[in-house]
């Protein structure tokens, strides 16, 4: 480009004339100092034309003065790649570039990630979030306080801390509580201090949160959390999940299943969408694992 600038500028035959520059650029190349013409004695007067292309000469060798000198450090030589060791030519890439080569991360270093999963009840958050820890074990997963009975296989403070609704309502006024809501008849809420121990320790966290807590959730964090929805395939089948887990009472069963196909209406709130279809658990975990992946890579998460 400098080539096809400088011969323009140069053929331009007032400018040629008057000013005399001579110097090729094949010189210019080769040394890279181009030296800079006295181009107006102190008493002559320059008319505008002059003066703008003076400038303009004036630009270009300053300009490509200082790219040459940074492309190249003129005391070091690279030996030949063919003959030289490799330590060697690092060694000597390092000294043309005036500094040694740093093995600290090149990457900057990201904030932690704040990952709701949410999604109507049955969907399979908790089967989820279990399989997702046997694999990811650099994640946090904030344990829900919450006031319903404990479940089979279920165990407090590993999978909730299990309190009365004394002891939960007592947590709310001591404002302990992230967010808390009261879902089919029983109150459930994300600890604070969990969240400041692990996320201020530069920790990945996991949140399991119903669909009222997610949308509360979004309020506090907005896009500084990332929002993954579950969804089974169909209603059926998460009917049929809700049946088979024999966990609830028909009354309960009929709250569930009548609100899971409000909140599927949700799904806009959120982030991504993930499908926990029958027998393919392993597929959603992975899908779950890849946006933690993807967010992780984000430039600007
Ligand atoms: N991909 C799947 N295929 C078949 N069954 C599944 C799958 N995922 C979960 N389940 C089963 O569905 C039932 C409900 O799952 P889980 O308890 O994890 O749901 P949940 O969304 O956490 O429910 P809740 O919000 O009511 O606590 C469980 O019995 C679980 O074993």
């Amino acid at each position: 480009m400098f080539r096809r600038l400088f011969r323009t500028s140069l053929s331009r035959p007032d400018l040629h004339q008057r000013y005399l520059l001579s110097i090729s650029y094949r010189h210019f190349q080769n040394t890279c100092a181009l030296p800079v013409p006295t181009l107006i004695s102190p008493s002559e007067t320059c008319s505008v034309e002059r003066f703008q292309d003076i400038q303009i000469f004036r630009r270009f060798s300053s300009l490509y003065s200082q790219k040459a000198h940074s492309r190249r450090h003129p005391s070091v030589s690279i030996p030949a790649v063919n003959r030289a060791g490799r330590s060697e030519l690092l060694r000597s890439l390092e000294s043309s570039l005036g500094s040694s080569f740093s093995s600290n991360s090149l990457l900057p270093n990201p904030n932690p990630l704040i990952i709701v999963i949410s999604g109507p009840s049955g969907v399979g958050k908790y089967t989820v979030i279990k399989k997702l820890k046997e694999t990811r074990e650099d994640l946090h997963f904030v344990v829900t306080a919450t006031s319903r009975a404990k479940r089979p296989g279920e165990i407090d403070g590993k999978d909730y801390y299990f309190v009365t609704k004394e002891e939960f309502l007592s947590m709310v006024e001591r404002d302990q509580l992230m967010e808390y809501a009261l879902v089919y008849g029983d109150y459930k809420g994300v600890p604070k201090q969990q969240i400041r121990d692990y996320v201020g320790k530069g920790h990945d966290i996991v949140l399991r949160v119903d669909i009222q807590g997610a949308q509360t959730l979004r309020r506090i964090l907005g896009k500084s959390a990332i929002f993954i929805f579950l969804v089974a395939e169909n209603e059926m089948t998460m009917a049929e999940r809700l049946v088979d887990r024999k966990t609830e009472t028909a009354e309960s069963l009929l709250v569930r299943v009548a609100s899971a196909r409000e909140e599927v209406k949700h799904v806009k709130w959120f982030d991504y969408v993930v499908v926990n279809a029958k027998g393919k658990l392993e597929n959603a975990v992975k899908q779950v694992e890849s946006i933690i992946d993807a967010e992780k890579a984000k430039v600007r998460p």
